[in-house]
């Protein structure tokens, strides 16, 4: 056994969306037409190249590469194992190559065409990253392309990188794919594990021919509960990849939780290393022992990717020597992929006094892994001032101002269950049915309505100074004017106020909130091209003044319909911002539940009788292992009835969610206890629907009749299908209609025209009742 690593520093991948998002504005300048694809490859290419230079004069010992896409990794994947589906055949070249593969063929897939519809997108494991659903059916015919990790790794070893391709593994690209429609019922894309993994061991010959030496396979979905199958084929993969003949070592890395079931699997494979996240908990209890182990290298997820909190460099030496002993070597890496976190925390200047020197964003969590793997190997005396540096932050933490809010923490101790329960829902429906006027089949909208280039630049005029609040504020009430207007045009019967003051519907109230702080450069890619910037949650959250009260209040002065007040929930600021991590999440969720409960307060006061409370990431923090489920779920509600339970019982509440795969949480939807909820559906063809019938769900539904993603139109027609079916599960008197979530990506044409129809569709529907 040595402690000499043959990986040594490392992290497993790096952020791609350029530290000032230059790839972003590149790629939407390609789309529009205003740039060529030589610019885009230069912008490319330079966000590659600094990164590059920034991991290897970071002192990393193994640098990742591949882990650059122009639009997104599975997407990539799908390309590299030759799995295009046939319909993107239709899309005509551009004759720009990317890597090789026609720039056309591989936007169409992610964002469509005219008739050919782009491959689906999903929320990637629990984070707030999309990914592309690949498309495989048993006639998929898998075919090596392996330009870009080539050429990303020549880029580097020109440059005297020590270079390491990572590659997404075969168990999870298939067990996140989806089968391709026509695919014969039953069908499970795993089941064409043996055919992917040929093209894997061609891909490693490949390689190894480049002089490649070391291999990451990224295996996230190995820390899912597999069953016994899932798990003999995963071994099976790896027994065939580790047997080849002359291939570059592996490392199998696996994150965002414990892969405890996988470990044995992986272990018994002729594998080189294997990546564990300790952060979220694996302990050398759940690794030693476990047979084969001390033939491998570990690499030890040390560093947190998913969350900007400096980490305890000590505290965390301490819980990584304990697995010298348990394994062949060990690493020091990241938890996962630096992705989720922005570039560098010492370009923000602006943060609340003492919190940038707690913080730790990719450039910072590079020194961090170096500093843990060099005090690994040379003992911690190596890199004391380091150490030494740490301690300081870790217990200036606390004293940060605002971390603790006694008068908050007093409250919040008071809080009962009565605080998180309102009267019987039908006692609710019979008094909010006598104070709204609305017809059968109401019509409403999510909230936002399309976020103008006017409105965005209003925004950053306010900023730069060059326009006042009294500007500003003329310049949102004209919008959400002509939103009212649109609205009564179109016949909705629930109005909004379309959320044009908002940037981002977690940053806007993080950034008007004691307790949150939010960031300048802080940008982490959400997909493609689009962004979103995390606001840091650090100190006990208080809201001192009305936030939405004002907006809210001057839309229903502008008609005589209903407007409905429109609020973030408490699961989804904590899922969208980087939280502390110095106490239960439970707690700080209850801490932004308490805040909201005073905007819902202050709403009702104000006249305001409809309030939504969207939840669009419920699902999305579900724990991914099935034990950790219930507790979750049952902090998550709590806080979102802490939130809403505060009204009287005619005014009414909504909540709204997105993503699908509702299937897990339809009995949480219910303990939200909404009075009405609307629900992503229509790509799944009202398919939740079932699901909340089948187990008693009791409020009213609004499940979405308009795929919000796409920049189709759809016909009174389709919407008509989609409430026919809606019809077929939900009692006529518990239905809503409405799209699937914020109109805030479409434009204004494209919405008009597609609430008109789903206006229509609810009108028809109701005359034939
Ligand atoms: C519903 N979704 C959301 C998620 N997470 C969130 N935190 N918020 C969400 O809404 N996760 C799941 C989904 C993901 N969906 C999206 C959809 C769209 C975007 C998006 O469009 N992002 C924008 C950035 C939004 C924003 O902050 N806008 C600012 C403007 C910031 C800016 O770019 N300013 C310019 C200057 C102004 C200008 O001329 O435009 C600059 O700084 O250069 C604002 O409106 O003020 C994006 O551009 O990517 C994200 C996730
Ligand atoms: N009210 C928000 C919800 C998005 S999930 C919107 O309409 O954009
Ligand atoms: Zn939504």
């Amino acid at each position: 056994m040595t402690t000499e690593s043959p990986i040594g520093a490392t992290v497993l991948g790096y952020p791609r969306i350029g530290r000032d998002r230059e790839l972003k504005r590149a790629l939407e300048a390609y789309w529009a037409g205003d740039e060529d694809a030589t610019h885009l490859h230069a912008v490319a290419e330079a966000t590659r190249i600094d990164a590059l230079d920034t991991m290897t004069a970071g002192g990393l010992d193994s640098v990742p590469v591949n882990t650059f896409s122009w639009y997104d990794h599975i997407l990539d994947t799908s390309v590299l194992v030759g799995a295009t589906p046939e319909r993107f055949a239709a899309v005509e070249p551009s004759g720009d190559l990317l890597a090789g593969f026609d720039a056309a063929t591989y936007f169409a897939m992610a964002r469509g065409v005219a008739d050919v519809p782009p491959l689906e997108m999903t929320k990637w494991f629990d984070t707030n990253y999309h990914y592309l659903v690949p498309e495989i059916s048993p006639d998929t015919v898998f075919a090596l392309r392996a330009d870009k990790p080539l050429q990303e790794y020549a880029e580097a070893s020109a440059r005297g990188v020590n270079a390491r391709p990572v590659v997404v593994g075969p168990l999870t690209f298939l067990r996140l794919a989806k089968a391709a429609d026509g695919a014969p019922a039953g069908f499970d894309p795993l089941d064409r594990l043996d055919d992917l993994v040929g093209v894997y061991a061609e891909l490693l010959s490949v390689f190894a021919e480049a002089g490649v030496e070391w291999v990451q396979l990224d295996e996230p979905a190995a820390v899912l509960d597999l069953d016994p199958e899932e798990l003999s084929r995963l071994q099976r993969a790896y027994e065939r990849l580790g047997a080849i003949e002359g291939r570059p070592k592996l490392l199998v890395s696996t994150y965002f939780a414990d892969p405890a079931g996988a470990l044995p699997a992986l272990a018994a494979t002729p594998i080189d290393a294997i990546g564990i996240d300790i952060v979220r908990g694996t302990t050398v209890a759940g690794v030693a022992g476990v047979p084969g182990i001390a033939d491998k290298t570990l690499v030890l997820g040390a560093v947190d990717g998913r969350n900007v909190w400096r980490t305890d460099l000590r505290r965390r030496l301490g819980e990584l020597v304990p697995f010298l002993g348990a394994a062949g070597a060990i690493a020091v890496g990241t938890s996962c992929s630096l992705l989720h976190v922005p570039y560098d925390v010492e370009r923000e200047t602006g943060l609340p006094e003492g919190l940038r020197e707690s913080l730790a964003f990719a450039d910072q969590k590079i020194a961090e892994v170096v500093a843990l793997q060099r005090a690994l190997t040379h003992g911690a005396d190596a890199v004391r001032a380091t150490l030494d540096t740490s301690d300081r932050a870790a217990a200036g933490r606390a004293s940060i101002p605002g971390v603790r809010d006694e008068a908050v923490r007093q409250r919040l101790a008071l809080v009962d269950t009565e605080q998180r329960q309102r009267p019987a829902r039908a006692e609710r429906a019979t008094a909010q049915a006598e104070r709204f006027d609305l017809p059968a089949l109401p019509t409403t909208t999510i909230g936002s309505f399309p976020q103008t280039a006017g409105v965005r630049a209003a925004r950053a005029q306010l900023r730069a100074g060059t326009i006042g609040d009294d500007e500003y504020v003329k310049r949102m009430h004209a919008e959400i004017r002509r939103v009212i207007d649109l609205q009564e045009r179109v016949g909705l019967d629930v109005l909004v106020h379309g959320e044009p003051e908002r940037n981002d519907m977690v940053q806007y109230f993080a950034e008007r909130l004691a307790g949150y702080a939010a960031t300048t450069f802080g940008w982490v890619q959400s997909y493609g091209s689009r962004c979103v910037r995390p606001p840091i949650l650090y100190g006990d959250v208080v809201r001192r003044d009305p936030i939405t009260v004002g907006w809210t209040q001057y839309a229903s002065a502008c008609t005589t319909k209903p407007v409905k007040g429109m609020l973030t929930g408490p699961v989804t600021m904590l899922a969208w911002s980087f939280v502390r991590d110095d106490q239960p999440r439970s707690v700080t969720a209850d801490q932004v539940a308490l805040a909201l409960r005073d905007e819902v307060a202050d709403l009702e006061h104000a006249g305001v009788g409809i309030v939504q409370v969207d939840e669009p990431a419920l699902r999305e923090l579900l724990p991914l292992h099935v034990r950790d489920r219930k507790a979750y779920l049952s902090w998550a509600v709590d806080a979102f009835r802490l939130a809403t339970s505060g009204v009287a019982t005619s005014t009414q509440i909504h909540t709204h969610l997105c993503y699908s795969e509702f299937g897990d949480i339809v009995e949480a939807i219910d303990g939200l206890d909404a009075d009405v909820t609307s629900i992503e559906a229509a790509r799944s063809r009202m398919e939740v629907l079932g699901d909340l019938t089948a187990r008693g769900f009791g409020g009213k539904v609004g499940p979405g009749v308009y795929d919000i993603h796409s920049p189709r139109v759809p016909e009174v027609a389709e919407v008509s299908a989609l409430l026919t079916a809606a019809l077929d599960s939900v009692p006529v008197d518990g239905l809503w209609v409405n799209p699937d979530c914020g109109l805030k990506t479409r434009t204004y044409p494209e919405v008009e025209a597609a609430l008109t129809n789903l206006v229509a569709a609810a009108r028809r529907a109701r005359d034939a009742l």
